[in-house]
């Protein structure tokens, strides 16, 4: 049985997290996303305008899937389409000897200027996968029967290279116990219910946060309207229609953010809230903590999921999230 893991390496202010992936003969550096389930990279039938500074994908190694094609939207609007090949693809010493490889013919301008990042690779659930005719499964769940324990753990952290494991859980990376949440996987998001939350050093959690998603492709926490206007009424911050969202003083006071799941308190350190100078050198943040006004759930991003160890489990038969502080 395999298992494995891989270094998550953080983008500047932990905006995204990179990991190295061996694709045929290729080695990029992918954006592991469990907000979505394809696995996309730049290619060699990517445009050269589109590509400069990127690691590509040589689908020469790859048995093309005659007539198969992708095209993906985020939720920011952003976007990718192209191709598919089945190829090799090596995470972590994890071996998927045939993974749908999606190489990109196009790709829309915020992938383009990230030249860190060489594509994604999605661990959301494969009914989300968009490639048609025949939808094609994530690398997780390529791997799954293969893997001594069907789950995936994710360790992001604060400016520090953090990592993923696919197959077994690393117990030294948590401290306490796992509490274990059950997951709705009908959208193809990590779906789960969190609870009461607060803002500051009480952390008797009240209210309801409600449904949400576990999504390291998001860079932030986004949490109800009512949610987000208690913390930045505690925290001195205010709604900034230039910045598009809240920002708060970088003077590092900000209160920590408090929230239950599964009856358990998990705390997100104020520091990760005040999260990026809205400007090079200003004293004004951009907040790490915004509302998810027209996106219909919750989504615990980076800034969340930076603070605990997330266990994605599906070893049950019914999936499941584990969250341990860390
Ligand atoms: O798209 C989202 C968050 C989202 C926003 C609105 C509705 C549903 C989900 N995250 N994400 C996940 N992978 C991404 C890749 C690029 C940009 C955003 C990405």
């Amino acid at each position: 049985a395999q298992s494995g893991t891989v270094a998550a390496d953080p983008q500047q202010y932990d905006q995204a997290y990179l990991s190295p992936v061996t694709i045929g003969n290729s080695q990029l550096m992918l954006d592991f996303d469990t907000g979505s389930a394809d696995l996309w990279a730049f290619s060699n039938e990517t445009p050269a305008s589109e590509s400069v500074g990127h690691a590509k994908y040589d689908s020469s190694t790859g048995t093309e899937l005659q007539g198969y094609s992708w095209s993906i939207t985020y939720g920011d609007q952003s976007g990718a389409a192209g191709n598919v090949y089945a190829d090799k693809v090596v995470v972590g010493g994890v071996t998927a000897t045939k993974q749908a490889v999606e190489a990109a013919t196009s790709i829309s301008t915020s992938f383009s200027d990230n030249t860190d990042s060489d594509g994604l690779l999605g661990l959301a659930f494969s009914s989300i996968n968009t490639v048609t005719p025949k939808q094609q499964t994530t690398f997780f769940d390529t791997v799954k029967p293969t893997l001594a324990k069907a789950l995936f753990t994710c360790d992001l952290k604060q400016g520090n290279a953090g990592s993923y494991t696919f197959g077994y859980i690393d117990t030294s990376k948590y401290t306490g116990s796992v509490t274990y949440v059950p997951v709705d996987d009908s959208q193809g998001f990590w779906s789960f219910t969190a609870g009461g939350y607060s803002v500051g050093s009480d952390n008797a959690t009240s209210g309801s946060v409600g449904v949400s998603i576990a999504d390291t492709g998001t860079s932030l926490l986004y949490l109800p309207a009512a949610v987000a206007k208690a913390y930045y009424a505690k925290a001195g911050g205010k709604f900034d229609n230039q910045q598009g969202g809240y920002t708060l003083p970088c003077n590092g006071n900000a209160p920590d953010f408090n929230v239950a799941i599964g009856g358990k308190t998990f705390v997100v350190p104020g520091s990760y809230i005040a999260y990026a100078p809205i400007t090079s050198g200003s004293q004004t943040c951009f907040g790490g903590i915004q509302a998810n006004t027209g996106i219909g759930f919750n989504i615990f991003g980076d800034v969340f999921l930076k603070a605990v160890y997330a266990i994605f489990d599906v070893s049950q038969g019914a999936p499941r999230l584990g969250f341990a502080a860390q």
